[in-house]
This record gives C-alpha cells, structure tokens and sequence, in this order.
C-alpha cells in the first residue's frame, strides 16, 4: 500500500527570548540526555524545549517513565551515569552583578561554576527528603554548610539565615530544630526541612520533583502552599514535576505534557484544563477522578510508556493513541507546532484539524 505522504510543518521551536527579556532565567532548547545501554541508546529527553520566567512555576507532567525527572536533572548536570547530555542548551540567567547567561550544557558537571549554581542559585526539592540530607549531622549542620558554601563566609551570620529560613517555612522551635538529626524529625517536617535546604541560598529557581507524593493530604496543602509563597518572597520561579494533573492546576502558569521523552503540548494552565489538543493530555484529563463521575469507572490511557530504545519512526504515542491512523502518524518524526499564540502540540492529526479549522475532541 503507498503510503500516504506528510507534510511535515516548519518545527515550532519555544522562541529564544533570554537575551532580551531579563524576566526568562532559563531556556532550554532541543536537549536531548541519552543513556548508552548495551541493548542500544536509550533515549531518556529527545529534543525537549521550554522556557521559565521569574515568579512563575511551569508544571511538568506526564506518566512514569516519560522523562520528567532526567530532563529535570540535567539542568543541575547531575544526569547518572552512563546518562549525557547529548545535545542540545540550556541557557541559565545567573544570579551576579554581571547577570550573565551561561549554556549548563557546555558546563564541567564537576567543575566550579555548576557547583556554585547547583544547590545556590537552582535548588531541588526530591520526593524522599531523606535522600537529601545526610543521617549523620543535624538539620543545623547541614543548613549552614550550604550557606557557608554559597552565602556567607561568616558562620553567625550563617546560623541566623539556616534559622530564618527554618522560621519561614513553618517550623516550630527552629532553634531546637537546628541540633536534631534527620530521623528525629516527623515527615513532613523532613520535607519542610528540605524546603529551607532548597531555599536558605535563595535560589532563582527552584525544582520540585514530586515534592508531595511521600506526604498525607493536609500536609501536602501545606507544602505547596508554602512553594507557592516563597516563590513569589524570593522573586524566583519554579519547575514543579507530578503525575498529578489537579496538582499542576493549583501550582503552574504553564504547562509541558511529556510523553516519551518529548514534550508532547506545550501551554498555559487554563488552556490545558479547557482547551488541550494532544490525544495523550485528553487522555490524562480524562483520567482525573471528578465528584460528578463518582459512580462512573475512571477511563485510563490503556498501555505503558513504552521504553525509549530503537523507537519505531513516527508519534511515540501512536502504539496507544485513539486517532492513530497507518501511513499518517507512524511515518516521519512528528514536530511541536505552534498551532495558536503559546500553544504547541505534537500531533500530526491535530494539525490537519486546525487546517480545517475543526476541534479535536480526541473520540
Ligand atoms: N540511570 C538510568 N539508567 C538508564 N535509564 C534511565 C536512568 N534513569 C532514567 N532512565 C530512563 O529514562 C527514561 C526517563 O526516565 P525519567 O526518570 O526521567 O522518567 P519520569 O517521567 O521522571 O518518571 P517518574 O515519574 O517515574 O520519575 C525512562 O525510560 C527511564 O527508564
């Protein structure tokens, strides 16, 4: 059978903007990190754009496996080995007099310059706050090193900030706090804990990568009301990364779907609830639990994310996707498309439909 030819559109790239706005302090452009496996090149982040700006969180979700964490790592330059950078920028205002724009993908990841951006001026809150402290030194211990290490040579004044930072994140007895060990602290107060780690140097932007999932409900509230706050006290901005689409609705400005290791639709917050183009993200909202379809069974995207190594040509999605169409979807590499002002979508099917001038309802 002749196979149907696709016009392929001009790829969208998210339009560089960081040298001329101050308000942009990090744009990345086209990365891709691979991890060189003895079955082939497992493609983790393929081709990946996205732009934050000041006093903005940009959520990032997207199921297990679809390259939220290691696209996220890379731009601390802590990718695990044998995991690279392949190709690809990430352009990072920082925080200096000069406010000079460094490309992290050019960076040393064991050289000076990343270790003074890394936990300074961009900062990690993880899933397991266990993971970020050591067992043996105490809270206080551990605060005032990083701010020795990235604010202040002076040790008192040091000690003042790791107390204020504690204050500010909601814990009581800050002082006390100070001379406890990880393991005597409840978890969420751990997780607060991590929090002041993350923000005693003030950092301009702040990562969280499932900062939630390990909490119960009233303490996870509590938590992101709390980034929520400091982002705008600290004038920095936030990448917030979930499975959680109710999550990303209360924290984020924009929005980046990632499927596959691409980013699958790109936009603002209530465009996605309202107005989401790509197959996938319709799926993942139809899979939000809603009051009024209580007695209804949830609809879930069927399949996994399959694992990214010698990838048929064509839509990642396309094993799964209820719009696939032979000879359409799996024939060439499918670019991001701008389709309205800000929006962007991966999807051959939804550019045709945007043509005609139709909506894709995904059925
Ligand atoms: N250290 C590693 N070695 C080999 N493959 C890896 C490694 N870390 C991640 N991967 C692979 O890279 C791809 C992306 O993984 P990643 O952890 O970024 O997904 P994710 O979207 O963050 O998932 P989750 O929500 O479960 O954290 C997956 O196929 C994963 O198996």
């Amino acid at each position: 059978m002749r196979k149907k030819s696709v016009v392929l559109e001009k790829k969208a790239t998210i339009a560089s903007t960081i040298h001329e706005d101050d308000e942009v302090l990090l744009e990345v452009s086209n990365l891709n990190v691979h991890f060189p496996l003895e079955e082939g090149i497992l493609e983790a982040v393929s081709g990946v754009d996205f732009k934050l700006k000041r006093k903005k969180t940009l959520g990032i979700v997207g199921e297990s496996g679809s390259g939220k964490s290691v696209a996220t790592k890379a731009i601390l330059q802590i990718v695990e080995s044998p995991g690279k950078i392949a190709d690809g920028d990430i352009l990072f205002r920082r925080d200096d007099q000069q406010k000079q724009i460094v490309n992290i993908a050019e960076l040393n990841p064991r050289g000076k310059e990343i270790r003074a951006i890394r936990g300074g001026e961009i900062a990690v809150i993880f899933q397991e706050p266990m993971k970020a402290f050591s067992p043996i030194y105490t809270i206080g211990n551990q605060l005032v090193e990083a701010i020795l290490l990235h604010i202040t040579g002076d040790e008192k004044e040091a000690k003042k900030i790791a107390i204020d930072t504690l204050k500010k994140v909601g814990m009581s007895n800050p002082e006390q706090r100070m001379e406890q060990y990880p393991h005597e602290l409840s978890g969420g107060m751990r997780q607060r804990a991590m929090i002041a780690m993350s923000l005693c140097c003030n950092p301009s932007i702040l990562i969280a990568d499932e900062p939630t999932t390990a909490l119960d409900v009233t303490v996870q509230a509590q938590v992101l009301d709390l980034i929520n706050q400091l982002k705008d006290n600290f004038n920095s901005a936030v990448i917030f990364i979930t499975h959680d689409l109710g999550v990303i609705a209360e924290m984020s400005d924009e929005v980046a779907v990632m499927y596959l290791g691409k980013v699958v639709e790109y936009t603002d917050v209530d465009t996605l609830f309202f107005g989401a183009l790509h197959p996938y993200t319709q799926g993942l909202l139809r899979s939000i639990p809603t009051v009024g379809k209580r007695d209804e069974p949830l609809d879930s995207i069927e399949g996994v994310v399959p694992i990214p190594i010698n990838l048929p040509k064509g839509c990642g999605f396309y094993s799964r996707c209820q719009l696939a169409e032979d000879g359409l979807c799996n024939v060439v590499e499918i670019p991001l498309v701008e389709v309205k002002d800000g929006h962007y979508v991966r999807c051959v099917k939804v550019n045709q439909n945007q043509k005609k001038g139709g909506q894709n309802n995904g059925e």
